[in-house]
């Protein structure tokens, strides 16, 4: 036999109707609570955590104004918001019931009613109980993965006069709902500030919902961006939320925006103009409420002069534009963001590790890091994964003085072997793209991904 589930609570001052009730309900659901005294209400709800409350409108005797009702429901939904209430009704009074549906009941069943239509009532509201539960519980673990992930990102590292005048706007911007463009290079922190924004900004316990432009398809942008119905094409097997949706009241982070296409430009502007997404395959509106921010690498100005990107879509991205300096344009920063990489990854990896040389300083303060913070990040991390000693040492790190050479790409191809090639080959392309990895990896015919395991591997 199927075993039964549920916890309702019946309250009427009818008590025939509450033992009728029960005795049929009992057979259906766990456990059928009754009362006949509303006023203890609050002290149930207390000790049982009910799915469905099955509630009176009317408990005084030749009162039929439905106002007990509305009174107890709403002192239910204070005290529990989830609540899920289906309210009696004797008079068949539908203006009554729509008022109580419109206070947060949930539905309505009408005095006398049949057993199994009683019965279907409570398992759908049931059933919804479930999913606000369920509804309840993602939120929370959204909330845990936003606060792991803000924490990664709430250290923001820089000394040098540009960053402390990004920190200003920062705090200037957050508050607002205005629109943010932030402009640099791959690795110098766009996202990180993203969400700095965000983080200090009324929505900061709503969705940060993040898309790297330049990875989606021509033909998946649609549907990654606005949802979609199932059916919709070969592979949408269920309804999906887009990304408009899932950042609705919070931060929408629109990563490397410069990569798209022109159609693809004029389909975002569309929306962001509208304020409303529809998934793709359906005709109904969702009304969207987000906070915009854009990131890219790539000289948009340029591109608007050549016809490669929208201007009326500029203009409606770059309210505030936000511009961070490539890392070889603020050496200060160096030795402040070398010992924070070096404090995180020493302790990660369990090394005593507690200093960098003067001589390892110096050479970094050498080197162009065209893939910027981020690749110094990594070089400080295999620096400590490699090193045997307490004070990390120029030779810990990748900068060999033939690297330093090999810069402007000028050494000849017969002294090297095949990964010193390669080495050479992205460095070239990297800047012949001013370090846009998107670009870069489509020279090299390799994926971004592919790209950026070989800029780790070789630490460029
Ligand atoms: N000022 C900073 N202080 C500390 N860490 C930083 C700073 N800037 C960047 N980082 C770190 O460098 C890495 C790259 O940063 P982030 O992903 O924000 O760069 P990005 O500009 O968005 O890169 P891409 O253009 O490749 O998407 C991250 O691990 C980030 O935590």
């Amino acid at each position: 036999m199927e075993q039964k589930q549920g916890k309702i609570l019946i309250v009427d001052d009818n008590e025939d109707l509450l033992k009728a009730a029960k005795m049929h309900l009992k057979r259906h659901f766990a456990q059928v609570d009754i009362e006949k005294n509303p006023e203890a209400l609050p002290a149930l709800m207390n000790n049982e955590d009910y799915d469905v409350i099955l509630l009176d409108m009317n408990f005084t005797k030749d009162v039929s104004s439905g106002s007990e009702g509305y009174y107890w429901l709403e002192r239910i939904l204070q005290q529990d918001p989830s609540a899920v209430v289906v309210l009696i009704t004797a008079y068949g009074d539908i203006q009554m019931a729509v008022k109580a549906i419109k206070a947060g009941a949930t539905d309505f069943v009408l005095k006398p009613w049949e057993n199994e239509k009683l019965q279907a009532t409570l398992y759908s509201a049931m059933r919804l109980r479930e999913s606000r539960d369920v509804i309840e519980t993602l939120k929370i673990k959204n909330q845990e993965i936003n606060q792991v992930l803000n924490d990664r990102y709430s250290e923001i590292i820089g000394q040098s006069a540009t960053m402390q005048k990004i920190f200003s706007t920062i705090d200037r911007v957050a508050k607002t709902d205005a629109n943010v463009l932030i402009l640099g290079e791959n690795g110098t922190g766009k996202e990180l500030i993203a969400r700095a924004i965000h983080r200090n900004s009324s929505r900061k316990n709503e969705n940060f919902a993040s898309v790297d432009l330049g990875s989606i398809t021509e033909t998946l942008f649609e549907s990654e961006l606005f949802g979609h119905k199932k059916g919709s094409f070969t592979d949408a097997k269920e309804d999906r939320a887009g990304r408009f949706e899932l950042a609705n009241n919070g931060t929408l982070f629109l990563d490397e925006i410069g990569n798209l296409s022109m159609p693809l430009q004029a389909k975002l502007l569309t929306v962001l103009q509208n304020r409303k997404v529809s998934r793709v395959g359906s005709n109904k509106d969702t009304p969207i409420d987000i906070r915009l921010i854009c990131a890219t690498n790539m000289p948009l100005y340029d591109m608007v002069k050549e016809n490669r990107f929208r201007q009326d879509l500029l203009y409606r991205i770059n309210t505030i534009e936000i511009e961070i300096p490539a890392l070889r344009e603020r050496f200060e920063d160096i030795p402040l963001l070398a010992n924070h990489f070096l404090k995180h990854y020493a302790a990660k990896y369990d090394k005593p590790v507690t200093k960098i040389s003067e001589g390892a300083m110096s050479r970094m303060h050498k080197h162009p890091w065209p893939g910027n913070i981020r690749e110094l990040q990594h070089a400080i991390e295999r620096a400590i994964i490699l090193s045997s000693s307490n004070v990390l040492q120029p030779e810990d790190f990748n900068f060999t003085t033939a690297s330093a050479a090999k810069e402007d790409g000028q050494l000849s191809l017969e002294q090297y072997n095949l990964e010193e090639v390669e080495k050479l080959l992205i460095r070239k392309v990297l800047k012949k793209y001013n370090g846009n990895i998107t670009q870069a990896a489509s020279e090299l015919g390799l994926t971004r991904s592919s790209l950026y395991r070989r800029l780790e591997k070789y630490g460029l």
